[in-house]
């Protein structure tokens, strides 16, 4: 139903598909699609920071994985014409760590914190004064010479990104001027993000293709690379290197690629709720037992895609399937499960 090897998470990500994906990653605002809103406000508070020669606002992008959350980070700081010094929650273990990167900073520069999320307290209570006042306490010494000296940092731009923005807490959100939450995309701009990376690969691909490719994405631009990278494969070796419809349908049903572009877990929320709990309503706290995934994660990461394509309605009850999820896994509304196509 699904197909296992292609990752959504960055963190499953090969060496190789690491490479590929900052291969075509876009570095200029105009080569980044989709996200109108976002990008237009943006673009406003960086031209007013630069107006003023101050640093831009710290900024939030929040959303699931592989919608561009990096990428537009890099495109900030292009856009602001400042160095970007990059790091993620998990290795600022120390304070020290912290103020190690604070203190390296250039005036107005970016630093970015992805999976902000998992800063630890301590680290996370040191950044409050840095983020809201530009200083920060310095402990030197140890023992009773032991005594905390104040540091005042050059102004910077905190950039944090985060896949579970339901985990920051109250102080750290607020000292966000920028927060922002990037959407899945619309398939008619993947596949102009298709058609860009296919022009970098120089390989050629027909438009019914890209579209086809797009649509079954889950509105995500990594995953629509993903499958391409894939698909150009089989058309390297069965078509001349051309993609065009044909060889398109041909890879991505070898490749077991969803019709709707739901991936493995999606497909299995669907079915648990069919199966377990006839169809819904069920709380979300028993779906994400039920399924061996975090209901928080559930409900950031999986949960959107699954509403917004219309698979799970929310209710004051809880999640319920609908006909098109039952449609969706061949199977028939009611309390015998049974194949609806037999
Ligand atoms: N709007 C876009 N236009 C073109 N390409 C995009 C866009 N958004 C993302 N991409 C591509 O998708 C890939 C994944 O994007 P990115 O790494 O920025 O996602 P992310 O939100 O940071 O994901 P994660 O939560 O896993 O860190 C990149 O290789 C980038 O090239
Ligand atoms: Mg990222």
């Amino acid at each position: 139903m699904s197909n296992p090897n292609l990752h959504t998470e960055k963190s499953e990500l090969t060496p190789a598909e690491k490479e590929f994906e900052n291969n075509i990653r876009p570095r200029e605002i105009d080569d980044f699609s989709g996200q109108p809103q976002l990008i237009e406000n943006l673009v406003i508070f960086i031209k007013a920071a630069k107006i003023r020669g101050e640093a831009l606002d710290h900024v939030l992008f929040h959303g699931p994985p592989g919608l561009g959350k990096t990428t537009l980070s890099r495109i900030v700081a292009n856009e602001l014409g400042v160095n970007i010094r990059e790091t993620s929650g998990p290795v600022i273990e120390k304070p020290g760590d912290l103020a190690g990167l604070l203190t390296n900073l250039q005036p107005n520069d970016v630093l970015f914190i992805d999976e902000i999320h998992r800063l630890s307290t301590v680290v996370e209570e040191y950044l409050y004064a840095a983020m809201e006042d530009f200083r920060i306490d310095i402990m030197i010494d140890t023992g009773p010479n032991a005594r905390s000296i104040q540091i005042n940092l050059n102004p910077f731009t905190l950039i944090g990104a985060t896949t579970r923005s339901g985990l920051l807490t109250a102080p750290l959100l607020s000292r966000f001027g920028i927060k922002s939450r990037l959407e899945y995309y619309h398939a008619e701009t993947l596949k102009k993000i298709i058609q860009r990376s296919a022009g970098i690969l120089n390989t050629s691909i027909s438009t019914d293709a890209s579209f086809e490719i797009a649509r079954r994405s889950r509105g995500t631009p990594r995953i629509a690379n993903g499958l391409l990278r894939r698909v150009r494969d089989f058309a390297q070796v069965l078509n001349d290197g051309k993609i065009d419809l044909g060889i398109t349908q041909h890879a991505l049903h070898a490749l077991n690629v969803d019709e709707h572009g739901l991936d493995e877990m999606d497909n299995r929320i669907l079915s648990t709720i069919i199966e377990k709990f006839k169809g819904g309503p069920v709380g979300i706290t028993t779906i994400a037992t039920a399924v061996g995934e975090e209901a928080g994660t559930l409900e950031e990461v999986y949960e959107p895609f699954l509403i917004q394509e219309g698979f799970i309605q929310r209710t004051p009850r809880g999640r319920e399937v609908t006909l098109k999820a039952y449609e969706h896994l061949g199977k028939k509304p009611g309390n015998n499960p049974g194949t609806l196509f037999s």
